[in-house]
């Protein structure tokens, strides 16, 4: 049964601004794909990390190699992603920015442009099922594989920024930390944000990127992932600190993920709370919420029980989610009153 304080975390409205589509599939939708695919002969738990599991980032992406090689259809990815979606707001997310790399797959005939137009169609269907989400879509880089990919990416996310009907608003840099260098990818970043995407970058993942830090902090982009080791007391500086902060880039951050990864020693630890203090714009989110066995009902009330939050600090922090998402100003005020009409509620 349910204790009042989780009924207190799923009745909360969240924003979701850090999540991955094929590190966000269920295990029940996992079950679903493995099923249609059983000579790859994967299990389950070759695809998710179990509560109290820790693992080395090289392992935890290994993990996206073996859900890729299950979702590689169009009709993979429509169910996939229509899934996500709707586990998203069966936990209370009212508005959603999921993220995705775009793949090819000859044998199964999906095309890059094909896998945006196929996620765009499961959001698309979602609104028209009347699902209570609000889904944006952020096209992800991985930085794996460099300059070309990911000008050749823009391109593409450009063009779907102009013709989905608002529903692309974005770029995203992820993929492996300690893979390939920022400054490869600079020029495609420049061409992005010149040409109206916003931009969310993972920073700082790992303690090695103070550098490529430094240079793509010039952007600026408008939302950082993780920044795991840009203060001082971690290895990073003042200087990356004062860049953030003078330019209040907004924080997207995991405690699962990270604690799961082994970037951040434990909870207790993580850089949400040096962040919060400083009252720096900072949003809790799931990252893989698949592959880490969480949902951000759960990240919130981790987040407050380590940190010591009251239900009016959590409430404060879900509602200043919304002044961080990428979508237009009518959308930041229809949320804004959405969060204002369901107070009552809530805290009943
Ligand atoms: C390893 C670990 C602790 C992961 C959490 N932090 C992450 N850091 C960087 N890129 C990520 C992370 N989680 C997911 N991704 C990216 O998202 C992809 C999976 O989602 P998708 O295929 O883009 O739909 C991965 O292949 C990777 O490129």
């Amino acid at each position: 049964m349910e204790s009042e304080t989780d009924i207190f975390y799923k009745e909360l409205p969240k924003v979701e601004l850090h999540a991955h589509l094929n590190g966000s599939v269920s295990v029940q939708t996992i079950e679903k794909v493995i099923s249609r695919k059983p000579h790859l002969n994967i299990e389950q738990n070759m695809t998710a990390i179990g509560k109290g599991q820790r693992r080395t980032l090289d392992e935890c992406f290994q993990v996206f190699k073996v859900i890729h090689q299950l979702v590689d259809s169009e009709e993979d990815i429509l169910m996939v992603a229509t899934d996500v979606i709707k586990e998203f707001a069966a936990d209370g997310v009212k508005y959603l920015e999921l993220r995705s790399t775009p793949r090819e797959e000859t044998k199964t005939g999906l095309t890059k442009k094909s896998y945006i137009e196929t996620v765009i169609k499961a959001i698309q269907q979602c609104k028209i099922d009347g699902v209570d989400i609000d889904v944006r879509f952020l096209v992800a880089i991985d930085r794996r594989n460099g300059t070309e990919v990911a000008m050749e990416t823009v391109k593409l996310a450009e063009e779907f920024m102009l013709s989905s009907d608002g529903l692309v608003v974005g770029l995203d840099l992820s993929g492996d930390p300690t893979v390939g260098h920022g400054k490869d990818l600079l020029p495609a970043l420049q061409k992005a944000k010149n040409c109206g995407l916003k931009l969310s970058l993972h920073l700082s993942e790992v303690p090695t990127q103070q550098e490529e830090t430094d240079l793509l902090l010039n952007l600026p982009p408008d939302r950082i992932g993780h920044g795991t080791f840009l203060h001082p007391e971690v290895g990073g500086s003042q200087s990356l600190v004062d860049k953030v902060r003078k330019n209040n880039i907004p924080l997207e951050l995991c405690l699962t993920s990270n604690v799961k990864g082994q970037t951040v020693p434990s909870y207790s630890k993580h850089h949400f709370n040096y962040w919060y203090q400083l009252g720096h714009p900072s949003v809790i989110c799931t990252d893989d919420k698949g592959v880490f066995s969480t949902d951000l009902s759960q990240e919130y009330q981790l987040a407050a029980s380590t940190f010591g939050l009251s239900h009016e600090d959590v409430w404060k922090l879900s509602q200043q989610a919304i002044d961080c998402i990428f979508a237009p100003d009518d959308m930041i005020q229809q949320l804004k009153q959405k969060w204002v009409d369901m107070k009552p509620q809530v805290f009943k």
